[in-house]
C-alpha cells in the first residue's frame, strides 16, 4: 500500500437516461435488436433522453477526497453508481485499483430480510473477505454501528439512523481502498455523524474518498479536490475548494432584497457596497481588506433616535458577523447619508450577504428589517478555505 497510488481513474464517462419510462423500454428494445456496437449511436440523444452525466473526468490517489457538489438532478449519485459498478456508463471508463466500500442509497447493498449480522457476512463475502475475516471483524463493526441490540433483527425494521449506522460501520471497517458516500451520513444524528468524520480522517490517509453533500461545511472540512455538477456536467473541477463552492452558492444567488418588516418611520433609497473590484457579479473584498458602505436613506418622522444595525450572513443563511451599532436623530422627510467603514476584514473566504435592521433607539423595536440586501465575496491569495483569525498575543516563558 503506497501513498498517493492512483486508486481511480474515470475517463470521459457519460450516461443518459430517457425521461420517459415507455419510451425508454421502446429504446431498449430497439438497441437489442440493432445491436448497438458503434460509441457514436451512444453519444447521440434520441428525443426525450437526457445526459444524467456528462463527460466527467476524474483521478484520485490514496489519501484524496474528492467532494461532488451540486444542485438536485445534477447527477452526482448516478455518478457514484457508476463507480459503484451498479450502472453502466453510455461512453467513458472507470478504471479502479482495490476494494470499494459504499454507502450509496439507504438500505441499498442490504437484503432487507436479512439479519443485520447476515448482511454483514453477505457484504463481506461480496468485497472478498473469507469467512475468518468477517468474523475477526464483526465485533468492530457491531460496535461501531452501535446496534449491538438489534443485530439480530431483519434489516427492513431497522429505523433510517440504524441502515445508516450498519452501511457505514461495514463500508468503512472493511478497510476500502475506494471509500464512496452519498448524502446518507446525514440521516445518522449528530454523534454519528461526527464519529464518521472521524473515521474518515483515520482512514483516509490509506483510502481514496468520493463524498457526496449538500452541506458545503462538511465539503471544505474533508475534501481536497471538488467536482461541482450542473446538469450532468463538470462546471468545476479542481483543488481550490472554496472556488468549487462559491461556483455552487452563485447558482442559488437571489439578487432580491427582502423587506422583513417595515413601519413606514424611513425609507432606505440605496445601499451600495463600494469596492475597486467585481468577480461574476460580486463585489471583492479582498481578506484582511477594508469593507466599505454607502447607505442613503429618507426619515420620515422626527423626535427619534435610529439604531442601525448590519448583519453579515453567509450563503446559508447564518449570521457570521455584525458590525458595531451606532445611533442618529432624524428629522422628519431628511434624506441621510451615513459611510460605514470596517478595517482588517478577516472572514473566511467566501459569499456573503447583509441584513440591515433600523431599530428605535429608545424602545429597542424594529422600524425596518431588510434581510439579502447586498452581496459580496471575500477573496485570499492562498487556495485554502482559510477560517476566520482571531488576533492572539502569545507570551513564551522559558
Ligand atoms: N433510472 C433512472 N431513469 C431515468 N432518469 C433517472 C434515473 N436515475 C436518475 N435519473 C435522473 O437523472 C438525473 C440525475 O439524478 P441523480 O440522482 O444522479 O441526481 P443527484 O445530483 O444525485 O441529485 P440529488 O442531489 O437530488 O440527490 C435526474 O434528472 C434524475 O431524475
Amino acid at each position: 500500500m503506497t501513498e498517493g497510488e492512483l486508486l481511480l481513474k474515470v475517463e470521459n464517462v457519460s450516461k443518459k437516461f430517457c425521461k420517459d419510462l415507455k419510451t425508454s423500454l421502446w429504446y431498449g428494445i430497439k438497441d437489442l435488436i440493432s445491436g448497438v456496437s458503434s460509441s457514436n449511436k451512444e453519444r447521440i440523444l434520441r428525443p426525450k433522453e437526457f445526459w444524467a452525466v456528462k463527460d466527467i473526468n476524474f483521478e484520485l490517489k490514496r489519501g484524496e477526497c474528492l467532494g461532488l457538489i451540486g444542485h438536485n438532478g445534477a447527477g452526482k449519485s448516478t455518478l457514484l453508481k457508476i463507480l459503484n459498478g451498479l450502472i453502466k456508463p453510455d461512453s467513458g471508463q472507470v478504471t479502479i485499483k482495490g476494494r470499494v466500500g459504499a454507502l450509496i442509497e439507504l438500505g441499498a447493498g442490504f437484503n432487507p430480510i436479512l439479519s443485520g449480522r447476515e448482511n454483514i457476512y453477505n457484504n463481506g463475502a461480496i468485497l472478498g473477505f473469507t469467512r475468518k475475516e468477517i468474523d475477526d471483524k464483526l465485533e468492530d463493526i457491531i460496535d461501531f454501528a452501535e446496534i449491538r441490540e438489534f443485530i439480530d433483527m431483519p434489516v427492513q425494521n431497522y429505523s433510517s439512523g440504524m441502515k445508516v449506522r450498519l452501511g457505514f460501520a461495514v463500508a468503512a471497517q472493511m478497510e476500502p481502498d475506494v471509500l464512496i458516500i452519498d448524502e446518507v451520513l446525514a440521516v445518522g444524528d449528530l454523534g454519528f455523524t461526527l464519529k464518521c468524520f472521524k473515521t474518515i480522517d483515520t482512514i483516509l490517509p490509506n483510502t481514496a474518498v468520493v463524498f457526496v453533500s449538500h452541506s458545503m461545511p462538511m465539503v471544505s472540512r474533508i475534501c481536497n479536490k471538488i467536482i461541482l455538477m450542473e446538469n450532468g456536467e463538470p462546471k468545476y473541477v479542481g483543488e481550490d475548494i472554496g472556488e468549487g463552492i462559491d461556483k455552487y452558492y452563485s447558482r442559488f444567488t437571489n439578487n432580491n432584497s427582502n423587506v422583513v418588516f417595515d413601519d413606514n418611520s424611513l425609507t432606505l433609497d440605496s445601499f451600495k457596497i463600494k469596492t475597486e473590484s467585481v468577480i461574476n457579479g460580486f463585489p471583492v473584498i479582498n481578506w484582511g481588506g477594508n469593507l466599505k458602505l454607502d447607505i442613503n436613506f429618507t426619515t420620515k418622522i422626527k423626535k427619534e433616535t435610529f439604531c442601525i444595525v448590519i448583519i453579515i450572513s453567509d450563503k446559508e443563511q447564518r449570521p457570521i458577523a455584525m458590525l458595531q451599532e451606532s445611533q442618529f436623530n432624524s428629522i422628519e422627510n431628511k434624506s441621510m447619508r451615513v459611510l460605514v467603514d470596517v478595517s482588517d476584514l478577516q472572514l473566511s473566504k467566501g459569499l456573503y450577504n447583509f441584513n440591515l435592521v433600523m431599530k428605535s433607539g429608545m424602545t429597542n423595536e424594529p422600524r425596518l428589517r431588510i434581510n439579502n440586501i447586498g452581496e459580496f465575496q471575500v477573496i485570499h491569495e492562498k487556495e485554502v478555505w482559510q477560517p476566520f483569525l482571531l488576533r492572539a498575543t502569545y507570551d513564551f516563558i522559558s
